[in-house]
């Protein structure tokens, strides 16, 4: 089916023992930018865990490039083309930047783009050029970030699924973060961006999505949030100047 998104979630559930967590998530991502928002504990991460296979107690329908993925297991997925950078960031500290590099396990890219390559990754991020035999315990927040984004742009994926990137990191990292973003958005990656920081959601993405109590509540443009503080407190319980 050529209109098809290429990820489409129907009527997901997702649980934790009897704990009913997503209750009929609706949501598509195509080739444009998407941000989840919503406060702590709305669900936003067990959702990612659900696309990538990695909570195995959903029911529902999670479709991506014309394959269901609920009952599949979080290899086939990643083989698929979905990369996924957790919470977190996940990096082994006492590797190096280069060992981390060459553990990641090489994928075709499907959409005939140029192909990941660790030559590449050094470009889009010289910072890891030069820390490339550091051990990543060492690097600061923003590099590992970095490091964790490189690890999943390796395996050549089609939709990049992040889970909030930008905690922890300082002004002027984030910034180099949204901008790495609008560089990989523009050169086709599909991206899902699970987001704290409304500046961050909004510049990265222009369609956006408010989780509320394992639902998708409110689907509209970055413009249309950002004009709408009654909705932000509403939702996301973020006040003017947060939101700055
Ligand atoms: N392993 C688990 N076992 C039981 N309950 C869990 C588990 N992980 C998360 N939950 C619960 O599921 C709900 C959704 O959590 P989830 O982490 O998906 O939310 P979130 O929107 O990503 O929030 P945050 O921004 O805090 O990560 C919360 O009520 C949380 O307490």
């Amino acid at each position: 089916m050529p209109d098809e998104p290429l990820l489409s979630i129907r009527d997901l559930h997702a649980y934790y023992g009897q704990s009913h967590v997503l209750q009929g998530v609706e949501l598509t991502v195509g080739q444009e930018p998407l941000a989840l928002l919503g406060r702590n504990g709305m669900g936003k991460t067990t959702l990612c865990l659900a696309v990538t296979g990695l909570l195995p107690t959903v029911r529902g329908s999670i479709r991506f490039a014309g394959q269901e993925l609920v009952g599949k297991p979080p290899h086939r997925i990643a083989a698929l083309g979905i990369a996924y950078v957790p919470q977190g960031r996940r990096i082994f500290p006492s590797l190096t930047v280069e060992e981390h590099l060459r553990l990641v396990p090489r994928r075709r890219r499907a959409d005939g783009g140029e192909p990941w390559t660790e030559e590449r990754i050094y470009t889009l991020f010289p910072r890891l050029a030069e820390r490339r035999r550091q051990p990543a315990g060492t690097l600061s927040g923003g590099e590992q970030q970095m490091l964790a984004i490189a690890r999943a742009l390796l395996t050549n994926p089609r939709l990049l699924i992040m889970d909030e990137p930008s905690e922890g990191l300082a002004p002027v990292i984030v910034e180099q973060l949204v901008t790495t973003l609008r560089h990989l958005a523009q050169d086709g990656l599909a991206i899902l961006l699970v987001e704290q920081r409304l500046a961050v959601a909004t510049a990265v993405a222009s369609r956006i999505a408010i989780m509320l109590s394992g639902r998708i509540v409110w689907e509209t443009s970055a413009a249309e949030l950002l004009g709408d503080p009654e909705r932000q407190q509403r939702y996301l319980g973020v006040s003017a100047w947060q939101a700055a």
